[in-house]
């Protein structure tokens, strides 16, 4: 496995401001949750940071890597342990300069393997495909097909899944190949999310 980005599993995408971010966030760790990221869309500079370095301690107490969404130098100034970028975040090359050689950086490659195979040799640590399914967070996101799973297993970076993942239907994406499913809606809409996130661990077979 990648040295920066160990294991599979559960990884859990916040949902924009929400006053009890950090309880929930805290609620998806005991339900399993291996992996963060902090995904707030406002422009509240001061709260982004605040939230981001809260995020960051409490993670770090339970020993799961914090990446924040599409920001560089938030992430840098709040000493996270990444940064996830999409098409119009960044490139790869700055966001390793500017986070050091430990850093976790993921990317998105939408439906692309030609993407994908690109950003991993440009040092990306993983790969994330999607949406998969409808996602009730992002409705207009492009469709990606499970065979991309399959077909990006030789990149040699952990592949990610996204986009309207539940316990239900993630199952097939892990036969597939995806080694972390990432999930907004159905875990942080859950009326309990621990026992959400636990439904999506248990999925894992041999975690
Ligand atoms: C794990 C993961 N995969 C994909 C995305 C989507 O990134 P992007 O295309 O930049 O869209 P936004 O999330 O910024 O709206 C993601 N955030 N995380
Ligand atoms: C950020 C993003 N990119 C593609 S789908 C998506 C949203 C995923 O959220 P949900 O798990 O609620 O479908
Ligand atoms: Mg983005």
């Amino acid at each position: 496995m990648h040295a920066r980005l160990r294991g599979r599993g559960l990884y859990v995408i916040t949902d924009g401001p929400r006053p009890d971010l950090l309880d929930v966030v805290a609620q998806a760790i005991a339900g399993g949750a291996r992996l963060v990221q902090y995904r707030d869309k406002t422009t509240d500079g001061a709260r982004r940071l605040a939230e981001t370095m809260a995020l960051q301690a409490l993670c770090a107490r339970h020993g799961v890597p914090m990446i924040v969404n599409d920001d560089i130098e938030l992430a840098r100034a709040a000493g996270a342990d990444g940064v996830h970028l999409g098409e119009d975040d960044g490139d790869v090359v700055a966001a390793r300069s500017a986070l050091g050689p430990q850093a976790i950086i993921g990317v998105s490659c939408y439906d692309s393997l030609e993407r994908a195979r690109s950003l991993a040799a440009a040092g990306a640590d993983y790969v994330a495909f999607g949406a998969f399914f409808p996602s009730p967070t992002k409705p207009n996101a492009g469709r990606a097909a499970p065979e991309l799973l399959r077909q990006s297993a030789a990149l040699g970076v952990p592949r990610v899944a996204i986009g309207g993942i539940t316990p239900d239907n993630g199952g097939s994406l892990i036969e597939a190949g995806a080694d972390f499913l990432a999930v907004i809606s159905a875990v942080f809409g859950a009326p309990d999310v621990q026992a959400a996130a636990e439904r999506f661990a248990r999925l894992f077979p041999s975690l």
